[in-house]
């Protein structure tokens, strides 16, 4: 479903990203590590077509669709009319399934998206998403600046599209124990270079991965 194959990707002269390769099977939600600069956010955008390889190729099957890292939304938009530009490429111009899904952005509908709160912000991200009717998602790091309970809250919905609708997930995530709850595999990005991919439950004995992710080994 995703299919990155030695990507590589520069910024003028500074490449991000050297020779990547990973995919991530229909289906399947996978997780991305990496510490600050490590270029998950540049295979993010690459993924959605918004940075171009300087050499290697991108493939996903579908409609890919990105939270990005920040939400980007417009704040001076109602959350009602970032949703809608959600659905400007699909054609979705109803947010009833969004609003199914998330009910409190019903609740919000109204009010200016850069008056909410970070979690409500996330919130109007990830139904501006759901808009585009994605067979794959791009989530580039879902629990930045969020608390605990409502970074638990939005897993639990991606953990859910993923299990009951079978959509593809590339999870980007610095709270590795997050995703090793959501994900099964895991690849580990650094300064550009991907230098581990396995099942998480192994990754997370890594001495490595534990001491540089985790705080330490997993208990
Ligand atoms: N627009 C840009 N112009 C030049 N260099 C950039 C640009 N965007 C990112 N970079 C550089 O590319 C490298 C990878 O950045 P990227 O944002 O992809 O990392 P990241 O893993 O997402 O980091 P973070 O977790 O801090 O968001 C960094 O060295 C960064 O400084």
């Amino acid at each position: 479903m995703i299919d990155v194959k030695d990507l590589v990707v520069s910024y003028g002269t500074a490449t991000a990203l050297e020779h990547v390769t990973l995919t991530v099977r229909r289906g399947e939600m996978v997780a991305l590590l990496g510490p600050n600069g490590a270029g998950k956010s540049t295979l993010a955008n690459t993924l959605a077509g918004l940075l171009k390889p300087s050499s290697g190729t991108v493939h996903a099957d579908g409609r890919v669709a990105l939270i990005p890292e920040g939400r980007q939304l417009f704040p001076d938009l109602t959350v009602a009319d970032n949703l809608a530009l959600g659905g400007w490429r699909s054609g979705q111009r109803d947010p009833a399934l969004v609003y199914d899904l998330l009910p409190r952005l019903a609740e919000l509908a109204g009010r200016r998206a850069g008056v909410l709160s970070g979690g409500e912000q996330q919130m109007v991200a990830f139904g501006r998403a759901m808009m585009s009717r994605p067979d794959v998602l791009v989530v580039d790091e879902l629990s930045l600046g969020l608390a605990p309970t409502v970074t638990a809250d939005l897993a639990a919905h991606l953990a859910a599209l993923n299990a009951e609708q079978g959509l593809t997930v590339l999870l980007i995530e610095q709270n590795a124990r997050l995703a090793f709850e959501l994900c099964r595999r895991a690849y580990v990005l650094e300064s550009g270079r991907l230098v581990t991919e396995g099942e998480c439950a192994v990754l997370a004995d890594d001495p490595r991965v534990a001491s540089a992710y985790l705080g330490g080994a997993i208990t």
